[in-house]
């Protein structure tokens, strides 16, 4: 009985059914994307199945750092909330310093998590915010379709971002929301140029609507196939067994979220 209690401790409980990927998730645009194939790679595929047999305990899960950067009102909120909660709030609220979501996944059968940080866009947070870019897997820079200026300012939220983490180590994506705003020509005309900064920042474009949900679950879907193979790729070139990992691991939502606390990060202010 003791036993089956630790267990019980020890792994988590089954992710929700729509949080399982087993297909590798596709590009938007092949215009803009960050990986081209169509499948997992031969290696990490291999891996996933030593880490199925070995299911690690809860206090052992790989997660990646998320980190959601772009103009304030440009729909950052808005995006993790239509994923994470499946809501869309029609009033602006801001956010003020950063706020986090820790979502779960099962993919192709190993647990993994994103902890997706939302950062203030308004100019006054950017010093909280900014204390939280640092150890980044992937990172997100949003604009608002309908306003091409918030396009042209990820440019300067990447390099902000980028100088507290390793180019080399993180996913880039640019995603334009409110697609729902906007007739088919002009979407088609803002995403021809979106699609060209994506290729300067090394990003892969997205369009997606947080009203009407458009793309926003293939979206995350692929930032977290994305992440989770590269973290198993990462494991296996450093000599990690790959049921152990190497240090991006998650120990419980609940002490996550009591260090979030203790940095203070939810909802202060500067
Ligand atoms: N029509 C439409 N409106 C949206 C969409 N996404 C967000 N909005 C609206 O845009 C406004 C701003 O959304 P937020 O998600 O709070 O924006 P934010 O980027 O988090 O703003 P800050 O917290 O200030 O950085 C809100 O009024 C939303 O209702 C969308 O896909 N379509």
């Amino acid at each position: 009985m003791q036993d089956h209690r630790n267990r019980m401790k020890a792994f988590p409980p089954p992710v929700s059914k729509d949080r399982i990927i087993w297909e590798f998730p596709q590009c938007y645009t092949s215009k803009a994307s960050l990986q081209l194939k169509t499948d997992w790679d031969i290696q990490a595929k291999a891996a996933f199945k030593v880490q199925v047999a070995r299911l690690q305990p809860w206090d052992r899960q790989k997660v990646s750092k998320v980190v959601m950067v772009g103009d304030l009102n440009v729909g950052k909120t808005c995006l993790i909330n239509r994923f994470c909660k499946d809501v869309f709030e029609r009033d602006y609220k801001a956010t003020i310093g950063v706020d986090f979501e820790i979502e779960r996944f099962d993919i192709s059968g190993v647990p993994f998590s994103l902890q997706i940080w939302d950062t203030a866009g308004q100019e006054k947070f950017k010093c909280i915010a900014s204390a939280y870019y640092r150890g980044a897997q992937v990172i997100i820079t949003v604009f608002d379709i309908a306003d091409i200026q918030s396009l042209y300012h990820t440019c300067q939220w990447l390099e902000e971002v980028m100088r507290e983490n390793d180019p080399d180590s993180c996913f880039i994506f640019l995603v334009g929301t409110k697609t729902d705003l906007l007739a088919s020509d002009e979407r088609q005309k803002t995403e021809r140029v979106a699609v060209r900064i994506a290729a300067e920042m090394h990003a892969e474009f997205w369009a997606v609507s947080s009203k009407t949900g458009e793309n926003v679950r293939a979206f995350f879907f692929r930032v977290a196939a994305l992440a989770f193979e590269n973290s198993i790729t990462k494991d296996m070139e450093k000599g990690v067994p790959a049921c152990i990992g190497n240090g991006d691991t998650i120990k419980s939502d609940r002490i996550t979220l009591a260090e979030g606390t203790n940095h203070q990060v939810k909802r202060s202010c500067c």
